[in-house]
């Protein structure tokens, strides 16, 4: 009795736990928290866009600044790009419509209905944009949004909404609500090209607030045009030639004015119309042409114009030579390169010397009337 006893005392007590007991439970602790952890994520994925320091971006961009900052996280990068990104209310369907802007170049939208995004959402109020980017389709509008958002004191809507030419009727607290969550001294932007070429657009923005700063990128109109007629032919491979719609009359030579490609870059005109409502020194004029050959020289002068540090510069940039334009060494959000998609940087079709020669001619005065206006010569001709 006594020796079982002792033999009883000595081996682990039936009463005490196996020692395996409680790192088990720990390890089922640990799981079931990295489950809630991955689905609080994966449910968030849309709206991470919204926080401070992604907003505006996708759920990949989102991904992959949480894979930036650890291994770990790696795994959560590829959920979130598998997460649906759910377009902003409303946005989705305007966009989509967008003539300027083919969906697969637009940043896709967080979901700011879902409920847990709304815990991480908590820093940061949404605002109606302080500078806006207005002009002109196929200027390099979108290739200047995305090199802005390097910038972490600037948080963008990447789809175009469209508010002040095709949504006005939604009201601003509609408008208000596409836009991401920024903090204090953070500006918030958009980019619709549309809005240069509408006829209410200096009003309306001018009644959200007089003090909004517009920026316009411009670019040779004729290459402009060619640029217009290219995205519309890879559309509508069935369209007449580019020569053929830009006349009238072609024995005359007779410019036809209405059609769109032609009309938008009369600048002249159109900056007339914002004029009415804005002093030219809150409007930017940004090279559609430098954009190109030497993007941190433009988007210094935008800091600038925008009052904030010059933090983009040219080490941000590198020569992409197979895309054959400047693309960012690290999109912001991640490590690695990114060039804007194949929507961006289109081969134009040959077009008629002559043609060319006599839209140079059409759009000289109008030319000069602009760099008279803007105290800019831009080289066109
Ligand atoms: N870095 C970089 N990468 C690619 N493309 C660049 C870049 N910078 C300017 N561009 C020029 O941008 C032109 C498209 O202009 P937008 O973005 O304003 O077009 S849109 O109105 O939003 O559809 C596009 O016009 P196309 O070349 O005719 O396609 C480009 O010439």
């Amino acid at each position: 009795m006594g020796q079982r006893l002792i033999c009883c005392l000595d081996a682990p007590s039936a009463l005490q736990p196996p020692p395996l007991l409680p790192v088990r439970r720990k390890l089922l602790l640990l799981c079931i928290m990295l489950f809630l952890w991955l689905y609080m994520f994966y449910s968030c994925a849309g709206s991470c866009a919204s926080v401070p320091g992604l907003a505006g971006r996708g759920a990949g961009e989102a991904a992959a600044t949480a894979g930036a900052h650890g291994e770990g996280l790696q795994v959560l990068s590829k959920l979130l790009r598998r997460a649906p990104s759910g377009g902003a209310k409303g946005l989705a369907g305007s966009a989509a419509a967008s003539p300027s802007e083919p969906r697969e170049e637009q940043s896709a939208a967080p979901d700011p209905t879902s409920p847990i995004s709304s815990f991480f959402n908590g820093s940061g109020t949404k605002k109606l944009p302080q500078a806006i980017i207005i002009g002109v389709k196929k200027g390099g509008t979108r290739a200047l949004l995305e090199f802005l958002r390097v910038h972490p004191d600037i948080r963008a809507v990447g789809a175009e909404p469209h508010f002040f030419d095709r949504n006005y009727e939604q009201g601003f607290a509609w408008y208000r609500d596409l836009m991401p969550r920024t903090l204090d001294g953070q500006i918030t932007m958009e980019k619709t090209p549309s809005y240069f070429v509408t006829k209410e657009a200096p009003a309306r923005i001018s009644a959200m607030s007089k003090g909004t700063k517009l920026i316009v990128v411009v670019r040779d109109p004729v290459t402009r045009a060619i640029s217009d007629y290219t995205q519309t032919l890879s559309k509508k491979p069935d369209i007449p030639t580019f020569e053929s719609l830009t006349f009238k009359n072609r024995t005359t030579g007779l410019i036809d004015t209405s059609w769109s490609a032609i009309q938008i870059g009369i600048y002249a005109k159109h900056l007339e119309n914002w004029l009415l409502y804005f002093p030219i020194g809150q409007i930017l004029f940004v090279s559609g042409e430098r954009l190109i050959s030497d993007p941190a020289g433009e988007l210094g002068r935008v800091q600038d114009f925008l009052g904030l540090k010059r933090i983009i510069t040219d080490k941000h940039f590198y020569f992409n030579k197979t895309k054959g334009f400047p693309c960012l060494k690290k999109a912001e959000g991640s490590s690695k390169p990114h060039c804007l998609g194949k929507t961006k940087g289109r081969t134009h079709p040959n077009i008629d010397r002559e043609v060319v020669q006599r839209l140079r001619e059409f759009y000289r005065p109008f030319n000069m009337k602009f760099y008279q206006m803007t105290g800019h010569d831009f080289g066109w001709d």
